[in-house]
């Protein structure tokens, strides 16, 4: 059996009852309602057991009697004992279709907000299909698994003990005779278990992996169609899902046969013990009533028997549903990336507050962005790589506008996530106006800065909604100050001009037009601190001019950190920092580093210097 190819975290495998037992949490608020669902079920069973007793009477009583009145009475009897029945599967259904549905709601809920709050390195790591099925396929299966295989196997244990006292009372011998499969049976069950849990949860893994590939297909088919690569993707759909085909029929060749065994063996017994039933009636040693009410009673035990492979093999995919779902719960940010806030430990004022006059005393070490030491290794970059970002110290005066440039691959995009702790800096520090960045808490450190990344990823929302997500609290004004800002005036003559859907991911816009919203939503809140990466690569000389304008009037109020590939980005910064080499190797105007600084002359004259290339 091949591996699946997104699985970043590879369980060990729990006992079911183990895996299934995690599920206490989100099944408690229920538990009533559930409990008094079994034990309507356990009821509605043990009235199928009462039937043949009912038989019994009527074939030893009344009809051995020719007595017409007491056939009616049993006739009556049976038909209220099936009413019964039918009524409490009925308020079976009824009591557990709603708490269960919420049950799957908030499991939902939950991982989402998790998934919310995992940090940028945990999606790095995952791919999005693996994590989309676990939101839908598995927790749909739990809700299934919750609904129905767990009260049937309770009622169904349930009704074959009480069918098999019931058995063993009226013929213990015949009744040994039924009972002999069942060693066999627990033999063959753990068996089964063992292999169609393996076969589940490469099933579920695969399903996982096929998800990802059509949505990297969907949201790739720009790519796809432009390079003509669709036969490719196709071949690469056809075999994950002739994977997902092969798995699936090996799981339903272990249903087929256990299934095939659990029905044959019992019905073995049934036929052995109906031949020697017969043969003690013949001898008079038993009466034709008990007969038929043991055949009845065994009948009647047949099903919950033969569904009890059907039972298991659910029970085992809801179990591996469930180990999915906890492993993406039980993640935890990696060593490095701590989930708690540590000490702070710059004794300063609070970042924000008093900025005035921080923005006033260029000359003050504490205040601006300052990063001291910064080093950075990706969680999951080889042990022998060295760090991305290895001592970087920087200070960005209050209300200065420092650009950041360095060959492609040398870390900047990597450092303007830091700022706001998209990832955890390995070592050194970070500090806003002498504030440490990892003591502050990270909704109010979202509030101090913003960010637009070089890829502007827009929401299927309205272009209002897109960009105001920039700012709790804003609305009108800021918007049209916001969309004046970034140029992105277009935004008015939409169809229904700021209140217009923009497509998934933005596609009806251009990429210009997507990057000016970006930038419109990073600045729409006025934010103490802006770290824009590469905000003006989409667009064409023109619209350049005119954002570069209006940008001047924002970044005279900011500190800010701009990510520049170009020396008309870079004349937006007071200064320039060189990133080379994981370090900040040179910081001084444009024309100062132009003419002092061979490495930075070579950039901006875009002479090629890839970090590929250098020799560290
Ligand atoms: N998620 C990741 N996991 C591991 N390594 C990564 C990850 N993201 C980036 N890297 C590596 O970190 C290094 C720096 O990447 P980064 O994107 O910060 O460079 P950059 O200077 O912004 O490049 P560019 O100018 O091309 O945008 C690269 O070698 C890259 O391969």
């Amino acid at each position: 059996m091949t591996e699946t190819r997104g699985d970043p975290a590879r369980p060990r495998r729990r006992s079911t009852v183990r895996s299934l037992l995690r599920l206490w949490p989100y099944v408690r608020p229920v538990r009533g309602r559930l409990l008094a669902a079994a034990l309507m079920a356990v009821l509605g069973s043990l009235m199928s057991l009462v039937i043949p007793l009912a038989l019994k009477w009527m074939v030893d009583g009344p009809v051995a009697d020719r007595e017409p009145s007491g056939v009616w009475l049993g006739g009556l009897v049976l038909l209220v004992l099936g009413s019964a029945e039918a009524s409490l599967f009925w308020a079976r259904r009824a009591l557990t279709a709603r708490p269960l549905a919420r049950v799957e709601a908030d499991m939902r809920a939950s991982l989402y907000r998790h998934l919310q709050r995992l940090p940028v390195s945990f999606h790095d790591r995952w791919p999005s299909g693996q994590l989309l099925s676990r939101a839908t396929t598995d927790l749909m299966l739990l809700r299934i698994f919750l609904a129905f295989p767990l009260t049937f196997l309770l009622v169904n244990g349930v009704t074959i003990v009480a069918g098999f006292l019931i058995l063993l009372t009226q013929e213990w011998t015949l009744g040994l005779v039924l009972l002999a499969p069942v060693v066999p049976l627990i033999v063959l069950c753990r068996y089964f278990e063992e292999r169609y849990s393996q076969a589940a949860r490469t099933a579920q893994d695969r399903t996982g992996d096929l998800t990802t590939v059509v949505e990297e297909s969907v949201l790739g088919i720009r790519v796809v169609k432009g390079f003509g690569r669709h036969r490719g993707q196709e071949r690469a759909f056809a075999a994950l899902a002739g994977g997902v085909r092969d798995t699936e029929l090996r799981k339903a060749g272990l249903l087929g046969a256990v299934w095939a065994v659990i029905m044959i063996l019992p019905e073995l017994a049934l036929g052995a013990a109906l031949v020697l039933g017969v043969m003690r009636v013949a001898d008079g040693d038993l009466s034709a009533g008990t007969l038929v009410a043991f055949l009845s009673t065994a009948l009647a035990l047949r099903w919950p028997v033969e569904s009890m492979g059907f039972l298991l093999a659910i029970t085992n995919e809801s179990a591996t549903a469930a180990d999915r779902f906890f492993e993406v719960m039980d993640s935890r940010p990696p060593a490095g990336e701590p989930a708690s806030v540590p000490a702070p430990r710059a004794a300063a004022g609070k970042a924000g507050a008093g900025t005035a006059k921080a923005a006033d005393a260029w000359g003050d070490e504490a205040a601006g962005l300052r990063l001291e030491g910064v080093e950075f290794r990706y969680p999951d970059a080889p042990a022998d790589a060295p760090p991305v970002l290895r001592g970087v110290d920087l200070h960005i005066r209050p209300g200065e506008t420092m650009a950041l440039v360095g060959t492609t691959g040398s870390g900047k995009t990597t450092l303007t996530a830091l700022i706001p702790r998209l990832h955890e800096a390995t070592a050194g520090r970070i500090t806003l106006d002498g504030q440490d960045i990892a003591a502050l808490p990270r909704e109010r450190l979202r509030r101090l800065v913003s960010v637009a990344f070089e890829d502007p990823t827009l929401f299927s929302a309205t272009v209002a909604e897109n960009v105001l997500m920039g700012a709790e609290g804003a609305g009108e004004p800021e918007l049209v100050r916001a969309l004046a800002v970034a140029q992105a005036d277009f935004a008015h003559d939409l169809p229904d001009g700021t209140a217009t859907q923009v497509g998934e991911q933005g596609l009806s816009l251009s990429g210009g037009q997507r990057q000016r919203l970006a930038l419109a939503r990073a600045v729409v809140g006025e934010p103490r601190f802006l770290v824009l990466d590469d905000p003006l690569s989409a667009l064409d000389v023109h619209t350049e001019a005119m954002v570069e304008a209006a940008l001047r009037k924002v970044l005279a109020t900011t500190t800010a950190l701009i990510v520049a590939h170009r020396p008309s980005t870079v004349l937006l910064a007071d200064r320039v920092a060189l990133l080379s080499g994981g370090r900040v190797t040179a910081v001084g105007t444009h024309h100062e580093l132009l003419h002092g600084n061979r490495e930075y002359a070579a950039l901006m004259s875009g002479e090629p210097r890839g970090e590929e290339g250098r020799t560290r």
